[in-house]
């Protein structure tokens, strides 16, 4: 049977890219996006503004929503300061076999704790169950619906901190209002729009980056 797109992603990573090096990892599939066939991956445009804020928060435990082919983790990751732990959760199972060896190329998997599983379900259990005390630093990337009940369960669940840092995808394209009207007005966020454009694309999309306040 045909192969997904997933799959010959992670092809092109594996013929195009070189064992452990991140970088070319990235550059590999946004070559087979831009050239073969586009993805939902953040991109190298958004994925600048993404490097920036990570590199600027340098978070020792990061949590990240929606792992999909597992790009974004590795941009993530490769900044990660020796020591530091992404958390991504996947709960798409063909999605996250394909992540695991896109991470695993890249020579990443000792940072980074894959979890086969839905958001709802793990958010609550991060303390107990991986020793989470807060997250620095979270990425949402997942289903845009899902992007204001996970945030109200982080807080819920008191993993968010005083200068916790939150970093939304797609708030644009293919955008997500109703988190974007919570996010700007609650007064427990200091938020900012990253002007950009949707991954691979010259449509307008941009990042939200929320600092909670507490
Ligand atoms: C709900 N809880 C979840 N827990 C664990 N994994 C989850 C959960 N929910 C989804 N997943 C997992 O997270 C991923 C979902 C990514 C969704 N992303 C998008 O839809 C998305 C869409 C576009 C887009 C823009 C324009 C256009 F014309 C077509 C597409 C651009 C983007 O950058 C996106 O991120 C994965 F697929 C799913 O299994
Ligand atoms: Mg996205």
């Amino acid at each position: 049977t045909r192969s997904t797109r997933p799959q010959r992603m992670l092809k092109a990573v594996q013929k195009n890219a070189t064992r452990g090096d991140p970088l070319s990892v990235i550059s590999a599939i946004d070559r087979f996006c831009r050239h073969s066939e586009w993805a939902m991956n953040v991109g190298d445009e958004k994925g600048t503004i993404l490097d920036s804020v990570v590199s600027e928060v340098n978070p020792a435990m990061a949590l990240e929503l929606g792992t999909y082919c597992g790009y974004s983790t590795v941009r993530i990751a490769r900044l990660l300061p020796p020591g530091a732990r992404l958390v991504t959760l996947e709960f798409n199972g063909d999605y996250a076999a394909i992540a695991r060896q896109v991470i695993e190329w890249a020579g990443l998997e000792d940072m980074v704790q894959l979890v086969e599983g839905a958001s709802g379900d793990w958010i609550p259990r991060m303390k107990e169950h991986f020793g989470v005390k807060t997250f620095d630093f979270i990425f949402l990337d997942h289903w845009k619906d899902r992007y204001l009940p996970d945030i109200k369960l982080l807080e819920e669940c008191g993993l968010l901190r005083k200068g916790t840092v939150v970093l939304a995808d797609n708030v644009i394209c293919p955008g997500t209002p109703d988190y974007l009207e919570y996010i700007r007005n609650s007064p427990s966020y200091e938020s900012n729009y990253f002007r950009s454009h949707l991954e691979y694309t010259k449509a307008e999309d941009g990042l939200e980056k929320s600092v909670y306040v507490g």
